[in-house]
């Protein structure tokens, strides 16, 4: 996804900066008949927040705390139990949808592959609210779409089969269909799922630069916790109770909000460096000296190992010490000295080694 130098052609978004999502004593949830009678389920309440136009919200929570059934009751596509949700002073729901889609562009996890279309075909559907009658596409609308395409790397997927593509291609043109929409808002489902690494940090780069540069209202929801935390303006946190909190990701992590949602038996959260660490087994403190492009590395390899390494610039005393040296790594435990080739014999032998008993 290169979008960085290509801005796009101008369109509807930022056309009225006062507004933004704005949501207040929303009630989300299903409701079905069963036996002539309305049964409600609920699945959160009383949400309260607000999302901005200009921001990249990132909307976080465990599996089924109902971040997909908020996503689409904001999108307008399931009515709301209570409450509202309105964009730009708009109640979504109650809109017409014409107006909706000139106005908000959602990318949803579950979705119908249009497979006989092309991904060029697939784009240049999110043209048809500015169409009109005819549906015909100008000039202008084809720049929009060549744009949309080459701001999610996806012009080589032009004329190929979108049932032909793999997940992640699809995602992109899904993606790409979203922002040749040229909405006020745009709504994103796990739009992280599917893509390399290297894709997911170019999508969510992009997806802040739209909020930033052409005042665009973007949520979505992820699963990747420390990119968000990276890259997110306001998160949206959805804990276990379904309360939704809401701030910068270092109000959030402050406020100890993000450890104690995410924070498990097995994975606990580092409010520091803002990355989640895996909890075993805790053999004693380990003293690194290493340069500093490998130091890194090094911690990593003995955390895993089950050692507790020393934060850089800490002298105090260490149970193990490391060293790195042009032939490999020296170590020191409880006087006995040994030499490890490599970083893999190293970690093997850390993973082994017991601190001495107190
Ligand atoms: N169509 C439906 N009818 C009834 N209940 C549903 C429906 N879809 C989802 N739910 C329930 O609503 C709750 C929230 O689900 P939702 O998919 O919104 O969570 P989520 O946070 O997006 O989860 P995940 O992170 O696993 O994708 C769950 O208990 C789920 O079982």
């Amino acid at each position: 996804m290169s979008g960085s130098g290509a801005a796009p052609p101008a369109g509807s978004a930022g056309a009225d900066d006062t507004g933004g999502f704005a949501l207040s004593g929303l009630a989300v949830g299903y409701a079905r008949r069963r036996f002539g009678r309305r049964a409600v389920q609920p699945v959160l309440s009383g949400l309260t927040a607000t999302a901005r136009r200009g921001e990249f919200t990132v909307l976080l929570g465990p599996n089924g705390t109902g971040k997909s059934t908020l996503l689409r009751t904001l999108a307008g596509l399931q009515p709301p139990l209570d409450g509202t949700a309105r964009l730009d002073g708009v109640d979504l729901a109650a809109a017409d949808p014409d107006e909706r889609a000139r106005r908000l562009a959602v990318v949803l996890t579950e979705r119908e592959v249009p497979g006989l279309l092309t991904g060029g075909e697939l784009v240049a559907l999110g043209r048809h609210p500015h169409t009109g009658y005819t549906g015909r596409l100008t000039a202008a609308d084809h720049v929009v779409v060549r744009w949309a395409l080459g701001a999610m790397d996806a012009a080589h997927l032009a004329g190929r089969r979108v049932a032909e593509c793999s997940d992640g291609e699809r995602q992109r043109l899904f993606t790409a269909r979203a922002l040749a929409q040229q909405p006020s808002a745009i709504l994103l489902d796990e739009p992280t799922a599917f893509l390399d690494v290297s894709a997911r940090v170019a999508l969510t780069g992009l997806l802040r630069r739209l909020a930033r540069e052409q005042g665009v209202v973007v949520v979505a929801s992820t699963h990747d916790l420390e990119l968000a935390l990276r890259v997110a303006d306001t998160v949206w946190l959805l804990d276990h109770a379904g309360r939704l909190h809401t701030g910068t990701p270092e109000e959030l992590t402050a406020a100890g909000l993000v450890g104690t949602v995410f924070t498990g038996d097995d994975l606990v959260f580092e409010p520091g460096a803002g990355v989640f660490t895996v909890r075993g087994e805790r053999r004693g403190t380990a003293a690194v000296d290493a340069p500093a492009d490998l130091a890194p590395l090094l911690r990593r390899a003995l955390e895993r190992a089950g050692w507790r390494p020393r934060a850089s610039g800490d002298t105090g005393p260490a149970d193990l010490a490391v060293a790195a040296g042009p032939d490999g790594y020296r170590t020191e435990l409880d006087g006995a000295v040994e030499h490890h080739p490599t970083l893999g014999a190293l970690t093997r032998w850390a993973a082994e080694a017991r601190p001495p008993r107190p």
